[in-house]
């Protein structure tokens, strides 16, 4: 990269990068109040790099990333690199600047020992070169409150504690802690990420509230959300999270929810597949689709590391990963009785490192990638086999936007 110079940026730099970044998504520069309380503790330190032009001395491009822990299937928690803020400037792009800040990124995850990276893309055509793929799934549903009639045997759910914009800040990031995993895609929020959720409360011209319930040992679920309240028609509810230890707690907040007044509907943002609410009424199409989308794309970045930290299902495959963009992770994967070994075994199953983020988490079938062109059976039993291997329990979800 001989016209760019590439480097972490720090103190004003790291202002510079937020602006590049909302001007590629056409939004206005943070204001000096809100950068000051909110917008530089997003940003976790050495951690947002900068690209600049020969002869230029003013930011052409960024990309920053944050710490996190990813859950993968089996229960484990991996060392994750949440990528965002990517951006470059509009006269300098397609000439290579994301293709050389990806490859840094992925130098200093290497180095640092993360296995796993992963986005959430503002367009699906621009990181499946560089070895990531739709990792979750995100589904959206729309509950009309008028006609919602929850079944005689779902739980009444404990008492609702309404906390103000102050108090959510402070107490969410615990709660959340202390909440367990809903499963493969779910990830740990860091000081950085919260920082982030925070400035949005404040932006936001609809203000937002948040509900918190308590079950029999304590706080065990939150939901936040703020209203679209239209004279003269239909007012929504757009729930923007919601998280419960439990079924108890998600049918507490559920309930509470559809009986907060002058309310007509209820709109989720991306929920996980399984989530259980349609089937508490007693009409299940009380609740309807409105959409689903692909949720966090990952990068297997230590390939054999991220393969020996999941669990999988009985049964043994030989897979050939390849990886043009991090050749090293190239070659043969035996997967046999839970263990996972470099071998010279004859492929089963051929795939590229985006398919292998696919099946990883458990959200693709072998079989569907099959289908599409997207792996190689080499032996046509292997897609099932896969599908044997990498199917989990619990749809794949993360329901940490970044
Ligand atoms: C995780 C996040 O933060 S998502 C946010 C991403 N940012 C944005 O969408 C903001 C607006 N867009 C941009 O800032 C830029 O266009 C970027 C970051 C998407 C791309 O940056 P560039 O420096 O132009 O990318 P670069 O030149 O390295 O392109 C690499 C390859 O990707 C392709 N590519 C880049 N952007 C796109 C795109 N939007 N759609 C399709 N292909 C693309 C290029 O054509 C090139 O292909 P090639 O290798 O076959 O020649």
């Amino acid at each position: 990269m001989s016209d760019f110079t590439l480097r972490a940026l720090d103190g004003d730099e790291v202002r510079d990068a937020a602006r590049l970044f909302l001007a590629g998504l056409h939004l206005g520069a943070p204001k000096d109040e809100e950068w000051d309380r909110t917008g530089a503790r997003a940003y976790q330190p050495g951690r947002t790099l900068g690209v600049f032009g020969a002869g230029d001395d003013r930011l052409i491009g960024t990309a920053r990333s944050m710490d996190a822990e990813l859950t993968v299937p089996g229960g484990r928690r991996l060392p994750f690199a949440s990528v965002t803020g990517v951006a470059v400037r509009q006269d300098r792009t397609r000439r290579g600047v994301l293709t050389e800040l990806m490859r840094a990124q992925f130098e200093d995850f290497a180095a640092r020992q993360v296995p796993v990276a992963g986005l959430y893309v503002t367009e699906g055509s621009i990181y499946g070169r560089f070895g990531y793929g739709v990792s979750t799934l995100g589904h959206q549903y729309k509950v009309d409150t008028r006609r919602a009639r929850l079944r005689p045997d779902v739980p009444r759910g404990g008492e609702i504690e309404l906390l103000d914009l102050e108090e959510a800040v402070e107490r969410l990031p615990g709660l959340y802690a202390s909440l367990p995993a809903h499963g493969p895609g779910h990830l740990t929020r860091s000081p950085w990420w919260w920082a982030g959720l925070e400035g949005m409360f404040r932006r936001s011209d609809k203000p937002f509230v948040t509900l918190v319930h308590h079950g029999a040992t304590g706080p065990d679920g939150f939901a936040c959300y703020y209203a679209d309240r239209i004279f003269d028609a239909d007012s929504v509810l757009h729930l923007e999270a919601l998280h419960a230890a439990d079924s108890t707690a998600l049918a507490g907040l559920w309930r509470h929810l559809l009986g907060v007044d002058l309310i007509d509907g209820i709109s989720t943002s991306y929920r996980p597949a399984d989530e259980a609410v349609p089937l508490m009424f007693e009409d299940p199409r009380t609740a309807k689709a409105t959409g689903s989308a692909d949720e966090l794309w990952l990068r297997l970045v230590d390939v054999p590391a991220a393969l020996a930290a999941r669990a999988y299902g009985r049964g043994s495959l030989v897979l050939e990963v390849s990886d043009v963009v991090l050749p090293a992770n190239s070659g043969r994967y035996l997967i046999d009785d839970g263990e996972v070994t470099r071998t010279e075994r004859p492929a089963q199953l051929r795939l590229g490192v985006s398919e292998l983020a696919m099946l990883y988490l458990g959200t693709w079938t072998a079989r569907a990638l099959a289908a599409a062109g997207r792996v190689e059976a080499v032996d046509a039993a292997a897609p099932a086999l896969a599908d044997d291997l990498f199917g989990t329990r619990t749809a794949p979800w993360c329901g940490t936007f970044f």
